[in-house]
């Protein structure tokens, strides 16, 4: 791994509360999957083409994914998220500990808000209006989670509620309700896809989807964008590493929509590989985490600046394009 995402998570580790640490560190069940999200990368190999006269892009391909509760990681949380996110899209989580407004104020480049549908379509309905009003310019829907993940580490440290002060701000006074309402999952249709697409002008990407026949679904959705995600190994510790579920995904939608992968993107190569097969742009969730809690805005700053120059590297080495017959299997 590249020495500076490597020391950060371990000033990380030695700085935060080891019960938060395993909050965001940890996976569901035997965690499984949570490795082999960084494995899978490892299990392929990329052929570089030469002498083609191109070197780099200017694009970036990377966006931040939601994670949750960035207060537990730094006192200014997802306000130093944003302000490092400079114009990297920021997907800000609905359980931020800042309410969504202040994310979208502090950040100079877009952010997409992250949304688990509520059973009570009145909170669901609020959220959208907020996340419009506050500037967001995408809507992603989670749709991985008809259930909490069941994370040994947080039932081990007995963590199930945050420490006094802290709260998941976006869900204050919804729906005549006062103080933060709890999050709930529950398990949704397509209908309500539907429904919520009818409710805003926005983008509506789905984020969480592994199956080609759900990837196809959403296109016949409408939605404007899938993230194939495992939610980082969190939800359900039998399927295979995002960078496994991405080809058949990436077969199946033929370029209609964007994809974005997430889980286990640690490196230029990484993301490099990932574009190889397929994907749009790649998501970041726990690096971003590390670097926050090390050494706040500037520690997100780092995270993304070494990202950045290593991708751009690697896409020099590779003759600045990149496709799927430089993808191998690494023996
Ligand atoms: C601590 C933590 C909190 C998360 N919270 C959310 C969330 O609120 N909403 C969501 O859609 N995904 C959430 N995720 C999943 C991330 O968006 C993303 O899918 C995952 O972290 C990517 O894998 P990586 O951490 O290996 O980069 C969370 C992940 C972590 C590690
Ligand atoms: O921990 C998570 O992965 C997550 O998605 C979440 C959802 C709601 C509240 C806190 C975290």
């Amino acid at each position: 791994m590249n020495p500076v995402l490597a020391e950060l998570h371990d000033k990380a580790r030695a700085v935060l509360d080891p019960v938060h640490y395993d909050f965001f560190a940890g996976g569901v069940g035997d965690e499984i999957v949570l490795a082999d999200n960084e494995a899978a990368f490892r299990r392929h190999a990329l052929l570089p083409r030469v002498l083609r006269g191109k070197g780099n892009s200017a694009e970036f391909p990377v966006l931040i994914s939601p994670t949750a509760f960035h207060k537990l990681a730094h006192p200014d949380g997802e306000l130093a998220t944003a302000r490092a996110a400079e114009g990297t899209v920021l997907v800000s989580s609905m359980a931020s500990t800042v309410p969504i407004a202040d994310v979208v104020a502090a950040a100079t480049g877009p952010v997409w808000f992250q949304l688990y549908l509520q059973p009570d379509p009145r909170v669901t309905e609020a959220l959208v209006r907020r996340a419009e009003q506050a500037g967001c310019e995408a809507l992603v829907v989670t749709v991985d989670s008809p259930v909490f993940g069941r994370h040994r580490r947080d039932i081990a440290n007995e963590f199930h509620d945050l420490p006094s002060g802290l709260a998941a701000e976006n869900m204050r006074d919804l729906a005549g309700v006062a103080g933060p309402r709890d999050i709930e999952m529950a398990a949704f249709s397509w209908q309500d896809v539907d429904r919520l697409r009818a409710s805003t002008s926005l983008p509506v990407w789905l984020k969480g989807v592994l199956h080609p026949a759900d990837a196809v679904l959403a296109v016949g959705h409408g939605v404007a964008g899938i993230f194939v995600s495992n939610h980082g190994g969190r939800q359900l510790d039998v399927v295979p590493a995002a960078l496994d579920a991405l080809p058949a995904v990436v077969k199946a939608v033929g370029g209609r929509v964007p994809l974005v992968l997430d889980g286990g993107v640690r490196s230029g190569g990484d993301i490099a590989l990932a574009l190889a097969m397929g994907a749009s742009s790649v998501g970041i969730g726990r690096p971003v985490l590390w670097g926050l809690a090390a050494d706040g805005e500037a520690g997100v700053h780092r995270v993304l600046g070494v990202l950045r120059d290593e991708f751009e590297h690697v896409l020099a080495m590779c003759g600045g394009e990149l496709s799927h017959d430089m993808v191998v299997a690494r023996c």
